[in-house]
């Protein structure tokens, strides 16, 4: 069995429901096809599961329209509330295929991702960002839209 499935087995099993808020340890990150890094899955994972779980911080101030890396952290259209995520989530790519969904939970700050396909150790992870088709830095990156 490959080392990194053998210790993401002993991780999850150690780790998995202590209650800790951020939980990342089926993910990995490294570098993407896009010149960038992204998320992957450090082990087989089953369509339902739990991929990650964490919390963000809603930072003031920060224009998020045009800076890639912070979470929609409203449901409104556009939205004016931006939010730093912990663990990977930062690094999911997006597709319009993806594996992975990520349930917002606004009251809390925090949140859940969820894989939507089997996914198998090494693939990589892609949800489809909520903001894709709004927020400029989005709209204008054609990459996003393929
Ligand atoms: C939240 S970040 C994701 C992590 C990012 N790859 C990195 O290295 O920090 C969003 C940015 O990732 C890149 N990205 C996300 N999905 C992509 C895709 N399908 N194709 C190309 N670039 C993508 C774009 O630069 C986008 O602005």
């Amino acid at each position: 069995m490959p080392a990194v499935r053998q210790a993401c087995r002993r991780q999850f099993s150690s780790f998995k429901d202590n209650g800790s808020k951020i939980f990342c340890s089926k993910v990995i990150v490294k570098g993407d096809n896009h010149g960038g890094d992204g998320a992957f899955a450090a082990c087989d994972i089953k369509q339902g599961e739990l991929v990650e779980r964490g919390i963000v911080r809603r930072i003031p101030g920060l224009d998020g329209m045009k800076n890639p890396y912070v979470f929609t952290w409203s449901d409104d259209v556009p939205n004016h509330v931006w939010a730093i995520g912990s663990g990977c989530a930062t690094f999911y790519n997006t597709s319009y295929d993806p594996n992975t969904s990520m349930k917002r939970f606004f009251d809390e700050d925090r949140f859940e991702i969820f894989a939507i396909k089997d996914i198998k150790e090494g693939e990589e992870l892609t949800h489809t960002y909520k903001s894709k088709k709004w927020r400029t830095c989005f709209v204008d990156d054609e990459r996003l839209h393929k």
